[in-house]
């Protein structure tokens, strides 16, 4: 789904965060695995580092084996921050991880009007290197990266900083990373950091104006990861854990019919009684009164042992996951053989013959 079809995001459960100047991905990949988080988008103009580490960001087999609660879908868009998609409307949170630096001044008024002005995320955080720093680094550069346009002292990035927040109607506050030593923690932060945040709600006739702009940004790769508010996967995982659990109750209800020789606590005639009917019977007698107080154990009818999907709906994932009964069993149906009202899973007793003999023969 577009994120721009969603409005304002003002009263919502799904966050929606983009990264701007994302280059290797690394904060997306970290940013993944924040459970509020249903759109992760990044965008950068070269084109090639997405293509190149865009697979960082695909679903791994585990993520089908073990599908996230939430949905979650990863987008990369190849372009410049300097123009307007629609793409980046509404988004909770905006990223700029030592982005600024490499923009000409030009292209940074132009950032500074779409990222405050067009894409109007909730919260920013924009960082920088701090060129007060760089009397501690070794080789003392003037700038760190030759592909830097500048880099700023404490005074000219927050002086940049509260203009742009007057001027868009946001707050910012400044913090930093990387601590000099003690004796030096007069420069500050190696990285500077504004956070701004947004100090009013956006009118949707604005947010509809800003929809119609053309997309300009070129998708390069979109991934939807497995999550269990699709009904497939949400089945596969309800039944992964009623079906492992059936098969639980089902072996141990086995084991007590037809007990190993070692378990057996009976007297020396019933040591040699060979598994004949009449012990079965009896055995089963016990079983059921062992069981009797426990709420809907396994029991045994024909010749099939059934598990009853009460329990199995009792398991608190299972409950969670299903909200009902009648849900639990419509998933059920057509994957396990039910009793003809459908109450229980049912396991004819002729296809365990042969385990039973394999037991009784170990
Ligand atoms: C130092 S890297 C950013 C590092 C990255 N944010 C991280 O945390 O690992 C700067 C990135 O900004 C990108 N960039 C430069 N100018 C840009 C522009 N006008 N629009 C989008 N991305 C741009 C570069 O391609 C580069 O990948
Ligand atoms: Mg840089």
């Amino acid at each position: 789904m577009n994120p721009a079809s969603k409005g304002s995001n003002m009263s919502k459960n799904n966050t929606l965060v983009a990264d701007l100047g994302c280059s290797e991905c690394s904060l997306l990949r970290k940013l993944k695995f924040q459970d509020c988080i249903e759109e992760l988008v990044g965008v950068d103009i070269d084109e090639d580092v997405l293509k190149r580490k865009g697979y960082t960001l695909t679903p791994l087999p585990i993520h089908y084996l073990q599908p996230l609660e939430r949905p979650l879908t990863v987008t990369l868009y190849h372009g410049s921050v300097s123009e307007k998609d629609p793409a980046l409307l509404g988004f909770d949170l905006i990223t700029c991880i030592e982005l600024i630096e490499h923009l000409e001044s030009d292209v940074l008024e132009e950032f500074q009007d779409v990222l405050f002005g067009f894409m109007a995320p909730n919260a920013a955080v924009i960082s920088t290197p701090n060129v007060e720093f760089n009397v501690l680094l070794s080789e003392n550069p003037r700038f760190r990266h030759p592909d830097h346009k500048f880099e700023w002292n404490r005074k000219e990035f927050q002086s940049w900083a509260i203009n742009i927040s007057r001027q868009y109607n946001y707050t910012v506050e400044f913090t930093g990373v990387g601590e000099p030593k003690p004796e030096s923690k007069d420069v500050g932060y190696c990285s500077q950091i504004g956070i701004f945040r947004k100090n009013y709600t956006e009118s949707e006739e604005s947010m509809n104006n800003k929809k119609n702009y053309e997309n300009v940004y070129k998708r390069v790769l979109q991934v939807i990861y497995p999550s269990i508010r699709e009904e497939k996967y949400l089945r596969n995982v309800v039944l992964n854990i009623a079906l492992s659990h059936a098969n639980r109750m089902k072996s141990n209800f086995l084991q007590n019919l037809f007990p190993k020789e070692e378990d057996k606590t009976s007297t020396a005639d019933n040591e040699k009684e060979p598994y004949v009917m009449s012990h079965w019977c009896s055995s089963l007698q016990n079983l059921a009164k062992t069981m009797e107080s426990k709420d809907n154990p396994p029991y045994l009818e024909g010749d099939a042992i059934h598990v009853p999907l009460q329990t199995l709906f009792s398991l608190p994932k299972v409950k969670e996951l299903c909200g009902s009964l009648d849900v639990l069993q419509n998933m059920m149906n057509g994957e396990m053989p039910l009793s003809s009202d459908r109450s229980a899973i049912v396991y004819p007793l002729h296809v365990e013959n042969d385990l039973d003999s394999d037991i009784s023969d170990e």
